[in-house]
C-alpha cells in the first residue's frame, strides 16, 4: 500500500482524522509539528502531522505545511491529505487556499478535491453549500466564531478569495453515479479545486474510491472515514483498500472499529476548555451539575495573568482528588473578550502543564483546536499514539511529555463530543 501523509491545520483536527484512519484499521501516529522532522522510520501506515496553522500568518502557515510535506515524503509517504476543519474555518485572508496551492505545486497535483463533509458530525455538502446539522454554515453558531466567523456557506465562495486557481463543483448526482463516473466528472473539470457534495458516509466512500490514486486530496476527516471498508473493519483491511482492492461488506455505517484501551495510568484527571463553541458551552453547563468548575477571569489576564494562573492552579490542586475539575473561559457568548485569545491559550496551557508536572494529572481533556495546540506545546508532546474513540472525531491518545510523564490526552474539537462528555469520556480509559 501507499503510506499516507496527512497535514492537519490544528491539533484536534489531527486526532480527528487519526481516529478515523485508526478506526478504519490503519496503523496511525500523530506527530506534533516539527517532531516529524526528527523521526527516522515511522512505524505506521498513516502519519499525521499536527500543525497550528489555521489562523497563523499566511507565510508561516505555508512554510510549516511545506516542511511537513517534505518530511512526510522523506518518511516514504506517497499520498497526501490536507486536513482542515469540517466547517472550513478560515477567513478570506486565510490559509486553506495557500496551503493547498503550495502542496499541489510541490506534488504536481493538477486537481484536488475539497471535501469538508462529515455526516457523523452533522456536516454535509449539498449543491456546493456546507450545512451544519439542518443549518447552512452561515446560519450556524460558526457565524460567531471568535477567530474565523463563517458568514458564507458556498465553499466556492469561501475558497476562491484564498486562491488564484479555479474552484469547480461536483454535485450529488455525479457522486451517486459511482466512483468511475465521478472520476470522469472530476477529470472533465478545469485544473484547480473540485468541491464535491456528500451527505452520507456512502458518498464519502464513493469519493474515496474515485480519488484514491490522487497524490493530494483535502477535506475534513470524513473522507478518511471513506477509506473504511464497512462495519467491523479488521486491522489491515482499510490499508488494503487504500492499496486499491475494494473491501467487502460495505454498508452505510462509517466502518468504525474499536481501538483497544491502553494499559491504565494512575493519576488525577482534568478538563481545560478554551473553546467558545456551542457544544463546548453545553458540555461546560453539563459539567457544572456534577464537577468542580471554575471560569478563568479573562478580564484579569491582561494585567495580572500570573496571579490569575496561580489562583486557578491552587484551585485545581485543592480539588477533591477523586473529582474531575473543569476550567473554562466561556460559559455564554457574552463572555467573549476582544483580543483575549492568546492570553487565554497561554493561561490554560500553563495550568495544564502545572497540573501534570506538579499535580499528578495523567488524564486530560482539552476542548478547542487552538487551545489544544497551546496545551500540547506547553507539555512538550512530540507524538500521540491513537487509542480508544470517545465519539465521532474524538479519541484518547497516549503521549509522553517533555519531562517524561506518560499521559492520556483527548483533544476535543469545539463542536464535537456529547454533552456529558466531561463525565463520560473516562470510561473509555477503563475508569468510572
Ligand atoms: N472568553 C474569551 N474571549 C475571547 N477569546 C476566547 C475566550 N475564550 C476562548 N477564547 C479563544 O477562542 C479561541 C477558541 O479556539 P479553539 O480552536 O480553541 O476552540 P474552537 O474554535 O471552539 O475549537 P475547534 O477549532 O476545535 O473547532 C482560542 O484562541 C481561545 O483562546
Ligand atoms: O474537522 C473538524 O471539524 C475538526 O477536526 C476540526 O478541525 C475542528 O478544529
Amino acid at each position: 500500500m501507499h503510506r499516507i501523509g496527512v497535514i492537519a491545520d490544528d491539533f484536534t483536527g489531527a486526532t480527528d482524522i487519526a481516529t478515523a484512519y485508526a478506526s478504519a484499521g490503519f496503523r496511525t501516529a500523530v506527530f506534533i509539528e516539527d517532531a516529524v522532522a526528527r523521526e527516522e522510520a515511522a512505524d505506521a501506515d498513516v502519519l499525521v502531522v499536527a500543525l497550528k496553522t489555521r489562523t497563523a500568518p499566511r507565510e508561516e502557515a505555508v512554510a510549516a505545511s511545506l516542511d511537513a510535506l517534505r518530511d512526510l515524503r522523506r518518511l516514504g509517504c506517497e499520498r497526501f491529505y490536507v486536513k482542515y476543519c469540517s466547517t472550513f474555518d478560515s477567513t478570506d485572508e486565510g490559509n486553506i487556499g495557500p496551503i493547498l496551492d503550495a502542496a499541489a505545486a510541490e506534488l504536481g497535483a493538477a486537481r484536488t478535491v475539497v471535501v469538508p463533509a462529515y455526516p457523523d458530525n452533522g456536516r454535509t455538502t449539498y449543491l456546493g453549500r456546507l450545512f451544519v446539522g439542518d443549518q447552512l454554515l452561515e446560519e450556524s453558531p460558526m457565524r460567531e466564531h471568535p477567530l474565523t466567523p463563517m458568514r458564507r456557506s458556498r465553499l466556492r465562495d469561501l475558497l476562491s478569495p484564498q486562491t488564484g486557481r479555479a474552484v469547480g463543483e461536483v454535485h450529488l448526482p455525479a457522486v451517486h453515479a459511482g466512483p468511475e463516473a465521478l472520476r470522469a466528472a472530476l477529470d472533465a473539470l478545469p485544473e484547480g479545486y473540485a468541491v464535491i457534495d456528500a451527505v452520507e458516509n456512502a458518498d464519502l466512500r464513493t469519493i474515496h474510491r474515485a480519488t484514491r490514486d490522487d497524490l493530494l486530496v483535502s477535506g475534513g476527516a470524513g473522507l478518511a472515514l471513506g477509506a473504511a471498508g464497512g462495519s467491523g473493519t479488521a486491522a489491515g483491511s482499510g490499508a488494503d483498500d487504500a492499496a486499491g482492492t475494494s473491501a467487502a461488506g460495505e454498508d452505510a455505517s462509517s466502518g468504525a472499529a474499536p481501538v483497544p484501551p491502553f494499559p491504565p495510568l494512575e493519576g488525577r484527571s482534568l478538563v481545560v476548555c478554551g473553546s467558545a463553541s456551542s457544544m463546548t458551552r453545553a458540555q461546560v453547563a453539563d459539567a457544572m451539575r456534577s464537577h468542580p468548575t471554575r471560569a478563568l477571569t479573562v478580564d484579569r489576564l491582561a494585567e495580572e495573568a500570573a496571579a490569575e494562573v496561580d489562583d486557578v492552579a491552587a484551585w485545581i490542586a485543592g480539588a477533591d482528588r477523586a473529582a474531575v475539575p473543569v476550567v473554562y473561559s466561556v460559559a455564554t457568548a457574552g463572555d467573549l473578550r476582544h483580543d483575549a485569545a492568546a492570553a487565554i491559550e497561554d493561561a490554560l496551557a500553563e495550568l495544564a502543564r502545572r497540573a501534570v508536572a506538579e499535580g499528578g494529572v495523567r488524564h486530560l481533556i482539552v476542548a478547542g483546536g487552538e487551545t489544544s495546540g497551546a496545551v500540547t506545546k506547553a507539555l512538550g508532546i512530540g507524538r500521540l499514539d491513537i487509542g480508544p474513540r470517545i465519539s465521532p472525531g474524538v479519541c484518547w491518545s497516549r503521549a509522553r511529555t517533555r519531562a517524561g510523564e506518560s499521559i492520556d490526552i483527548a483533544l476535543k474539537s469545539g463542536n464535537f463530543g456529547t454533552e456529558d462528555m466531561f463525565s463520560s469520556a473516562w470510561k473509555e480509559l477503563g475508569e468510572a
